[in-house]
């Protein structure tokens, strides 16, 4: 027995080496480049292929074929992908996500080249370079760990990756060379790469899609070492690898027998399911680069050419009508990461995991081997199947409530891999399982007509998930998650809604694909699919119904011939450009067919951009006596007219005749103007406001203030770790006056803000709106109460148009008012040309506007405004705090963090001084301000 262990945990241990030098690679690339390399397994499967390839093929020595591999190609691999692909993309700005969509593409790509290169079977001649000893294996995983360890500690190219792994800039500018640095990361961690690769070779799998996969699912022990620590790295990997070892001892009879094996088989892919989905995620970043989601306006006539493309195989005989069953199934099933990817933002490598699902319920319920079920007609076993699977879209969407980029990605890759290995692998579920089409259906092309019929109803489905409320709420949270809390978007509840939605989907087209070849194929929903289709419908466009149609042609079409591979050769080539060109290589295709027609669209943008940004500049002081805040904005409005007329009438002249001011605050008037443009003390004093006027703020007491609540923050605390933020803030937001927040940087303006606003929840301390208690309350539950906000960096949606971003605000906000999006519209002048441009590239004078007018039409009883100046010209300063303090004079309770001390006495009726997390003055604007810069007022 002691020998046996013994044996088992040698065994264990030559396979935990392996999974070492991969979590040592895995490691060492992340940390000098920030890239998590994907293609890490795919670079090992091309060295194991060469280095067979030089041995066996062509008759090199061992030596000289591992010499030539190892320190040759396994490098320059690495080289090149640094020179070629990751450092342009750094040059462009070093998207987390961008990088991680090259990565995979790099993955398809060397997957695709090696298919077509070596073919798909297995080889099982791959020469042994070191024996099966694993005493051998582990040392040089134990060498290679500690040579890392020690280069990164004692010498200066160690000092120097530190340096750029803390902060690469100040790296670069202290004279690091971050790129020789990236270069030589690259470098290693392809070598660990091809040295796994050539180790693992003769005892695996050697095939284009089975060794990547395989070497990737120990990326677990890398990421249990929080992408950080290599000796955690190697323990993880020598403990999993002994352990999976000695499960095989155990053979437990009845139902827990294959369950126990499968474990004891893939215990990496347990700790990848783990480390992915329980541990906090790694990385951050947005949810997709925006060149993957621009908006890509469909060319004119192209639904018609697609139908009749789609129309074409019914003409066709044989084997091409056979093949073509597969496109309508497949462009179902990237329909559902349109609906995922695109449209909501969310990395999902697992769709293939929904896709296999879809298909294998299918077939067992057709088959009468559901568990508790009689076998039932095809079409209903479908039906059904894409029922069962569609809460299971919980699995990727939980995960993805609180991750991104990164982190999803693995999560979503995690449960691909879990459900391939102990769903899809199991043959006690799956062997021998055939399916027959549905009744009146089983030839190919009265099938391919059912298929065309299931394809409607997809993008039907995928139609009414991108068009209407939905659809603009979630193309909100993939522009900007927190914007989109911020309009009153159910974030959370809406990323489950997306992925569940996409599982159903996948389920359907993989029951599809399954029928279309009369039997479960576990291969052709293995996690590698997920990966190339994920890479497909980027390239092509994710948030276009119609790319993904044209990437299921693209797949079946260019797989169809003798040789596999060329699909995710092209697919590969394709993600890591993406990238490189502004709307990816599709962006550039559609450019040359339409180009001349969207340049002078994106001419006119500007344009009109510009021209709206000169009318909101020219706009000046609501003269008209309304009654609320529309009318007395409008008002704004209308003035500007009459101000653009009376040519005669000075700048500081029409500042000071402006109505939309408030009572004068004690000791007000006295701090002069100290903006740069030299404007004299007068202009910024506050003129008297014009009796009766009705922008003038309502004192406190009045109708306004027993018609709308206050926001009270009490005591409020909170610590980052041992740092205090805020100790004990008190502050009132008031209905009709304008309550402002200034002090010095780090002073904690911005951590209340978001204590107030719902994003952050504070350690002590309440708050509260009215008599309600809202210190609980998510940002988004927040909004639907009315408390709008916006943020110091803009926070628009750029994908949709300037009318489409109001009308999230209107949708998601407090009052369902239809009104509510052309009476905003209006107010801020979005109502010309301007409404219908997407506001990406829109000035940022005409941004804020959007902002503002998105967090009005929710139809706010407290608006909270972090910086509004930020980015904004003088001219559009004096315009802004106008229509704040109009809006003020209608009842809203503003609050304004803001370092802008002019904005601040133009502005606010009461002024907060904080330092180090303490309210330490407070008091009228005047007065608080005027003791600020030295010179009390009265
Ligand atoms: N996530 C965080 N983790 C740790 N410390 C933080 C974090 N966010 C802010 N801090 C610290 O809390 C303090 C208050 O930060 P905060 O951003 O609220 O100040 P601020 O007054 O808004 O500053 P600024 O005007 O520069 O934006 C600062 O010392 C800051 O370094």
């Amino acid at each position: 027995m002691a020998s046996l262990t013994y044996d088992l945990t040698l065994a264990g241990l030559s396979v935990g080496s392996a999974a070492a030098l991969t979590g040592v690679g895995l490691i060492v690339t992340y940390r000098a480049t920030g890239v998590l390399n994907f293609a890490h397994g795919a670079i090992a499967m091309v060295c194991a292929y060469l280095l067979r390839e030089f041995t066996v093929d062509w008759g090199w020595p061992l030596t000289l074929g591992a010499a030539v591999t190892l320190l040759v190609v396994a490098p320059g691999i690495g080289l090149a992908l640094e020179r070629l692909v990751f450092r342009p993309l750094s040059i462009l700005g070093g998207d987390p996500a961008q990088t991680l969509v090259a990565s995979i593409g790099v993955f398809v790509l060397l997957v695709g080249g090696a298919a077509l290169l070596w073919g798909q079977g297995a080889r099982a001649d791959a020469p042994t370079l070191v024996p099966a000893d694993p005493w051998g294996q582990l040392a040089v995983a134990v060498a290679m760990a500690a040579a890392v360890g020690a280069t990164t500690r004692w010498t200066r190219f160690g000092r120097e990756l530190r340096a750029v792994v803390d902060d690469r800039q100040l790296a670069v500018l202290s004279g690091v060379d971050a790129d020789r640095v990236a270069a030589a990361g690259w470098a290693f961690g392809s070598f660990t790469a091809g040295l796994t690769g050539v180790l693992l070779a003769p005892y695996v799998r050697l095939d284009p899609y089975g060794m990547p996969l395989l070497v990737m699912e120990v990326v677990a022990v890398a990421v249990a070492a929080r992408m950080r620590s290599l000796p955690v790295a190697v323990l993880v990997a020598l403990g999993i690898g002994v352990a999976q070892s000695q499960l095989t001892r155990l053979h437990p009879s009845g139902w827990a027998q294959p369950l126990l094996q499968a474990v004891g088989a893939n215990l990496f892919v347990v700790a990848l399911l783990v480390a992915a989905l329980v541990l906090p995620g790694v990385g951050t970043g947005d949810a997709l680069p925006r060149t993957a989601t621009a908006r890509v306006p469909t060319p004119p006539g192209a639904w018609i050419v697609a139908a009749l493309l789609f129309l074409l195989p019914l003409g066709f005989a044989g084997q091409d009508l056979h093949t073509s069953v597969q496109v309508p199934a497949l462009g179902v099933v990237l329909l559902s990461l349109v609906v995922v990817t695109g449209r909501g933002g969310q990395i999902s490598l697992g769709q293939a995991a929904y896709a296999g699902l879809g298909a294998l319920f299918t077939a067992l319920l057709a088959a009468g081997r559901f568990p508790f079920l009689p076998a039932v007609p095809e079409l209903t076993a479908l039906l059904l199947a894409v029922l069962l699977v569609a809460p299971l879209g919980l699995l990727t969407g939980w995960p993805a409530i609180g991750r991104h980029g990164l982190a999803l990605a693995l999560a979503t890759f995690a449960v691909g891999v879990g459900v391939s290995r102990f769903v899809f692998a199991q043959p006690y579920a799956t062997s021998g399982l055939t399916v027959s089409r549905p009744a009146g259906f089983e030839g190919d092309r009265a099938y391919y007509v059912l298929e065309l019929g299931l394809l409607c109803c997809a993008l039907l489905a995928t139609r009414a998930l991108r068009r209407g409320r939905t659809g603009r709420a979630l193309a909100a949270m993939r522009d900007h998650q927190s914007g989109a809390s911020a309009a009153g978007v159910r974030v959370p509840s809406l990323k489950l809604t997306a992925f569940v939605a996409g599982a159903a989907l996948a389920a359907l087209g993989g029951g599809m694909l399954t029928m279309g070849v009369r039997a479960f194929d576990p291969g052709a929903y293995d996690p590698v699919r997920g990966l190339l289709w994920f890479a497909a419908i980027v390239v092509l466009g994710a948030d276009s119904t119609l790319g993904a149609l044209a990437a299921a042609a693209l797949l079946v079409g260019l797989d169809a011939g003798t040789r596999g591979g060329v699909a995710a050769a092209v697919i590969g080539v394709s993600a890591v450009l993406v990238g490189r060109f502004p709307g990816g290589p599709y962006e550039a295709l559609r450019a040359a067919v339409v180009g001349r027609r969207s340049r002078r669209r994106t001419g006119a943008l500007t344009a009109a951009g510009v021209r709206a940004r000169e009318r909101m500049r020219r706009a000046t002081v609501p003269g008209g006596a309304t009654a609320s805040a529309a009318s007395a904005v409008e008002g704004a409005a209308r003035a500007g007219g009459v101000a653009r007329t009376r040519r005669g009438i000075g700048h500081s002249e029409a500042v000071r005749s402006g109505g939309a001011g408030r009572p004068p605050a004690a000791g007000e008037g006295a701090p002069g103007r100290v903006r740069a443009e030299g404007m004299s003390g007068a202009a910024g004093q506050r003129p008297p406001p014009r009796p009766g006027s009705p922008a003038e703020p309502r004192p406190p007491g009045t109708r306004a203030d027993s018609r709308l609540p206050s926001l009270r923050a009490r005591r409020l605390h909170l610590r980052y770790g041992e740092f205090t933020a805020l100790d004990g803030v008190d502050l009132d937001v008031s209905p009709g006056r304008v309550t402002a927040v200034v002090g010095p940087n780090g002073a904690g303006k911005t951590t209340l803000f978001h204590c107030l606003a719902g994003t952050l929840r504070p350690d002590g301390g309440h708050v509260r709106l009215g008599g309600r208690d809202i210190t609980r309350l998510p940002a988004h539950a927040r909004t639907r109460l009315g408390i709008a906000r916006t943020f110091q960096q803009l926070a628009v949606f750029p994908s949709l148009t300037v009318a489409e971003n109001v009308r999230v605000g209107a949708e998601q906000g407090r009052i369902a008012d239809p009104a509510a999006v052309e009476r905003a519209l209006r107010l801020f002048e979005l109502d010309g040309p301007v409404r219908d441009l997407p506001a990406a590239g829109l000035p940022t004078g005409t941004l804020r506007r959007v902002e503002l007018a998105r967090a009005f039409a929710g139809g706010p009883r407290v608006l909270l405004l972090d910086e509004p100046a930020a980015g904004l010209d003088t001219a559009e300063v004096e315009v802004l705090a106008r229509v704040l303090r109009a809006l003020a004079a209608d009842g809203t309770a503003l609050l304004v963090v803001e370092h802008d001390l002019d904005l601040v006495a133009d502005l606010a009726d009461v002024v907060h001084v904080m330092t180090a997390g303490r309210i330490v003055t407070s008091g009228p604007a005047g007065h608080v301000l005027g003791t600020l810069r030295g010179t009390a007022g009265p």
